[in-house]
Order: structure tokens, then C-alpha cells, then sequence
């Protein structure tokens, strides 16, 4: 279950320093481990309240969270569509994404060059708009050169089905929106994820602001929220330099201490990475024994086989059954055994959907 989010933006408006927070803020709880697979891909343990109460618990000998790739991309200019700015290779950094955290500069420093000058984070999101909408417009007419003529003369119903959904995503594209705002039903849905646009990915707007904004904002931000209030995405501020240096701290009080200061009950990276796992529909259930209590990722809507398949593909193919308590009750009666004897473990079989902090025990046979 290896989904990643992208770090996408100007350049020099703040990308790795808030890649940087996010990996150090790792580095320093020494039992999450931290890894970096390429310099510039980082393996994001997935902050989680409910695994410190299962550890209080269980006591088990060790607990491993979960995890999301974030992979912090180099900027893009005007241009990039069309190749300027090694444009093509960042572009296909992006499609190989599965969401998109846009980071925007909403802070003045004269010391910091704007590559284009003043500081407007509104025009910057339109710049990475239309590069990312004409990196999109080729994709889709190249696609309908190909079907086209399948799709007029002959008889095949996908070749029109394609046509069709192509068309619709050149007709938005052409007015200068984004693929993710054309709604189609889950079939044609389907047929659009397939090509894999860099406009539908989902997307998640990061403010990056002073110290001094970082609670209620600034004018930069209200801006920005104006311009995207119709796009039913969430958005973010963030002060990047300032929890990069609140990373830096080793002692966790005196990052806490750091945080209330600034008016913060949480980082914000720590509110980045939940909602980048939201925004990718991932949810996580556990497993809670006296070796290990882990938490495991899995796709929304995953019934009991497919999330049994996210620990080894064996659970999946044997699968018999699963036992399942719901979090709230483990915590109300304290232990596995508890739950068992109060009934409040529950046998369910293939079809069931599983929920969002689920403790789940596998049964299954290869
Ligand atoms: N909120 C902020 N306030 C003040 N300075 C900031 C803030 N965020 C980042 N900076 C500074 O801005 C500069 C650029 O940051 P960074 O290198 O992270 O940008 P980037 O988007 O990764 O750039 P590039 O696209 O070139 O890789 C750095 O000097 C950084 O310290
Ligand atoms: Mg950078």
C-alpha cells in the first residue's frame, strides 16, 4: 500500500524546507524509523494518537506505525508544459504521484527571491495550474487522435465510451480548469483515472506563512481561500522555517512548549501528513498482540480479505475469517480478553467492510 504524495510549486517557495520538517520531525522519535529511499523520497510515519493507547495497554515488545511516501519535487516554471526547466522530467515526477500537496508562499522576506518578483499566491497557483492543465490537454488530445476514428466509423462501444469521456476533459481543459472538477459517474470516473492526468489528482493547498500568521492567517491566505473555494479542496497554513526549526529541537516538551507558544495545540506537519493519508482515502486498522502492535494501512471501502492481503498476500488467499473489536471498546475494557468476554468481539466473514480503527485478528489457511 505504497501511495505517495508529491510536493509541488513554484520554485523557492518553501517545498523542501517543509519536506525537510517532515523528515526530521521523524528522525527524532528513534522507534518510528525514519527511511529515505531516494534523496529526495521520504517515508512519513503516520502520526497516530490511537497506537500510544494500544501500546499503555498491550505493552507489547514493539509497535510500527504506519506510513506514507512524500516526495519532495523540484519546482516548476512557466513553461514546464513545454519542457522549459527540465519541465518534462518534473511533470513526469508528478504523474507518478497519487495526490498533490501544493505548496504556496504566502510569507514576505526580502531576502527570499519570488521568480516573479512579488509575493502572489494566487497568480502562483495559476502558473502551476496551466502548466499542469496544458501538460493535461496533450495527454488528451494525443489519446483522441488515437480513438477518434475507431470511435466514429466503427462499432466499438469503449473506443466511443473513451471518446466521450475524452472529449468532456478537453472541454474543461480548453476553459482552463482542472481535470478533478469535472464530475462524471464511477464508470466514466474509472475510464478518466486511467489516464492518469496530472489536473485529477486529488490536491491539498499548503499556505507556507510567518510565524506571525500562522493561527489566523494573512491577506495572501484569504486571498488564496477565495480563489479555490470552489474547488472543495482542503488547505493548510503552514510556517515551514518555523517547524523546521521546532524540528531541530531533540527534547518533545520543548517542542511542545515551542508549538503553544505560537498558538499551536499540533504541528503542522503533523495536520499535513493526517490529511495528505485522508486525501489519499487511506484509513488504518491495527493489529494488537504482546509482540507487536501495529497499524496498517488500507484503502477505504477494503473488505476483510483485501485488508488482510495488505500484511501478506497468503491472509487474502486463505482467508477464513476475521475477529474484529472496534477501538473504543478495546479502550473501554482495557484487553482482548475483556472485549471476548463482554462480547464485544465480533466474527465477520468476506463481506465485511472494514472500518476505520478496527482491531482486527485474522483467521485464514494456505
Ligand atoms: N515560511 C517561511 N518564512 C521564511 N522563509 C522561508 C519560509 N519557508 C521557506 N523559507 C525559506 O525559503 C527558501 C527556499 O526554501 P526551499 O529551499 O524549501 O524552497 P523550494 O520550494 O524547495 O525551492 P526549489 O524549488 O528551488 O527546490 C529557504 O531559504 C527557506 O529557508
Ligand atoms: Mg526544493
Amino acid at each position: 500500500m505504497a501511495l505517495k504524495c508529491g510536493i509541488v510549486g513554484l520554485p523557492n517557495v518553501g517545498k523542501s524546507t517543509l519536506f525537510n520538517c517532515l523528515s526530521n520531525a521523524k528522525a527524532q522519535s528513534a522507534n518510528f524509523p525514519f527511511c529515505t529511499i531516494e534523496p529526495n523520497i521520504g517515508v512519513i510515519t503516520v502520526p497516530d494518537d490511537r497506537l500510544i493507547k494500544l501500546e499503555e495497554l498491550v505493552k507489547p515488545q514493539r509497535v510500527v506505525p504506519t506510513t506514507v511516501e512524500i516526495v519532495d519535487i523540484a519546482g516548476l516554471v512557466r513553461g514546464a508544459s513545454k519542457g522549459e526547466g527540465l519541465g518534462n522530467k518534473f511533470l513526469g515526477n508528478i504523474r507518478e504521484t497519487d495526490a498533490i500537496i501544493h505548496v504556496l508562499r504566502c510569507f514576505e522576506n526580502e531576502n527570499i527571491t519570488h521568480v516573479d518578483t512579488t509575493i502572489n499566491p494566487v497568480r502562483d497557483k495559476e502558473t502551476i495550474d496551466i502548466e499542469l492543465q496544458l501538460k493535461d490537454l496533450e495527454t488528451v488530445e494525443s489519446r483522441i487522435a488515437k480513438v477518434e476514428k475507431q470511435a466514429k466509423t466503427g462499432n466499438d462501444p469503449e473506443a466511443k465510451r473513451m471518446f466521450k469521456v475524452l472529449s468532456m476533459y478537453k472541454e474543461v481543459l480548453i476553459q482552463g480548469k482542472s481535470a478533478r472538477t469535472l464530475e462524471l459517474d464511477e464508470a466514466d470516473a474509472k475510464l478518466g483515472r486511467e489516464l492518469q492526468l496530472l489536473t485529477n489528482k486529488p490536491i491539498l493547498y499548503i499556505c507556507n506563512v510567518d510565524e506571525a500568521a500562522v493561527v489566523k492567517g494573512n491577506a495572501y491566505v484569504e486571498a488564496l481561500k477565495e480563489a479555490i473555494k470552489d474547488e472543495n479542496a482542503e488547505m493548510l497554513m503552514i510556517a515551514a522555517a518555523t517547524e523546521a526549526d521546532i524540528a531541530e529541537l531533540d527534547d518533545f516538551e520543548e517542542r511542545q512548549l515551542f508549538l503553544e507558544d505560537l498558538g499551536l495545540k499540533e504541528s503542522g506537519v503533523n495536520k499535513l501528513i493526517k490529511l495528505a493519508y485522508r486525501l489519499l482515502q487511506l484509513e488504518t486498522y491495527f493489529t494488537a498482540g504482546v509482540k507487536e502492535v501495529r497499524a496498517w494501512t488500507y484503502k477505504r471501502g477494503f473488505k476483510a480479505p483485501q485488508a488482510a492481503g495488505v500484511i501478506h498476500s497468503d491472509f487474502e488467499k486463505g482467508f477464513i475469517r476475521a475477529e474484529v473489536i472496534k477501538y473504543n471498546d478495546f479502550v473501554a475494557l482495557g484487553s482482548e480478553q475483556a472485549c471476548k468476554e463482554a462480547g464485544k468481539m465480533a466474527i465477520e466473514g468476506k463481506d465485511y467492510v472494514v472500518q476505520d480503527g478496527d482491531i482486527m485478528h485474522f483467521r485464514f489457511n494456505v
